[in-house]
């Protein structure tokens, strides 16, 4: 198992930048003051990674947030992507500048190809290793890119990518996946960890929440750390925020670990990455 520590805890990502393991998710949150609220109240109860996008529409209220905590700009991992309709070498260094624009960053920590649009992708990753060569984002990758994306990503590019962030819950595990990922050093990262709220109409964790008394997110959001996966829970409510990034003072069994792996449907409850259309 990878060490987790505390909620500062990072793991190494590939050209040896280390990436917050929790972070606060922000699909969904609106770009005024709640997308403000939320962050604030992430980095005072610290932590320390944000993740947003261009298409979430709320950069602008994620940076202000980020521009005026009291904390120093480096301490934070800032996280972005670049959208279907942006894809491309010169349109993607288009949207790069406009997304720090919103943000008024001068770099990001992160930055992901969202989708893998057929025809694109590769001319996108192109301009992602030119920013990074550039040394304007500190890492790039991926999201939502099954293995043979990867592939043929890798065998056309210079960098592998340093992160894949993709669907992953106790219903949507793609365990061959992560072992590629694996395989090729490329961290593996959880988008709806919590199934968007659907996870805690499955009883069957309420069990475990009662044997570790805690509550069903901290148990699933532990078992992402266990995993070794990258884990940016969303929540506009601030005691939600704190409490699913209590995960530090208890540590899942081999068993009970196995269990939830047990729990996998192939069940997605976002669109398919080799068969979506934005
Ligand atoms: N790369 C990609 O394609 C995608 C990336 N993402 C990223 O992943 C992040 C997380 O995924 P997301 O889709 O938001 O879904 P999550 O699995 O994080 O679930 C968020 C939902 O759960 C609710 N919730 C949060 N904490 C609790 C709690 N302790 N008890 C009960 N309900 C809770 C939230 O409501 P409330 O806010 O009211 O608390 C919200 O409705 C996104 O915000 C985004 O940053 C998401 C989708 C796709
Ligand atoms: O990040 C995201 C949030 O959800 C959206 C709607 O499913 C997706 O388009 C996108 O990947």
């Amino acid at each position: 198992m990878k060490k987790i520590t505390d909620i500062q805890g990072s793991f190494l990502l590939n050209n040896g930048v280390k990436m917050p393991y929790l972070g606060l998710g922000v699909y969904l949150a609106d770009n005024d003051s709640e997308v403000i609220n939320a962050v604030q109240w992430a980095l005072d109860a610290g932590y320390r990674h944000i993740d947003t996008a261009s298409i979430y529409k709320n950069e602008e209220g994620v940076g202000k947030a980020i521009r005026t905590a009291a904390i120093h700009r480096d301490d934070v991992f800032v996280v972005s992507k670049v959208w279907n309709s942006d894809q491309g070498y010169n349109s993607t260094l288009t949207a790069f500048e406009e997304t720090l624009n919103r943000l008024q960053l001068d770099y990001l920590d992160l930055y992901l190809i969202h989708w893998p649009v057929k025809g694109k992708y590769n001319d996108t990753w192109k301009a992602l290793e030119k920013l990074y060569r550039e040394k304007r984002i500190r890492a790039i990758g991926v999201s939502n890119f099954m293995k043979h994306h990867l592939q043929d990503l890798i065998s056309q590019s210079e960098i592998v990518p340093m992160v894949n962030q993709m669907e992953f819950h106790p219903r949507l595990i793609q365990q061959d996946l992560i072992d590629f990922c694996n395989k090729k050093n490329i961290q593996y990262e959880a988008w709806s960890p919590m199934m968007q709220g659907k996870i805690f109409s499955l009883s069957i964790l309420d069990n475990l929440a009662k044997k570790y008394s805690k509550t069903v997110a901290q148990i699933v959001l532990r078992w992402n750390l266990q995993k070794g996966v990258i884990t940016i829970p969303k929540s506009v409510k601030k005691e939600r925020i704190i409490s699913n990034a209590n995960l530090f003072d208890f540590e899942l069994s081999n068993e009970d670990m196995n269990y939830i792996d047990t729990l996998d449907k192939n069940q997605r409850i976002g669109p398919d990455p080799d068969n979506f259309n934005f």
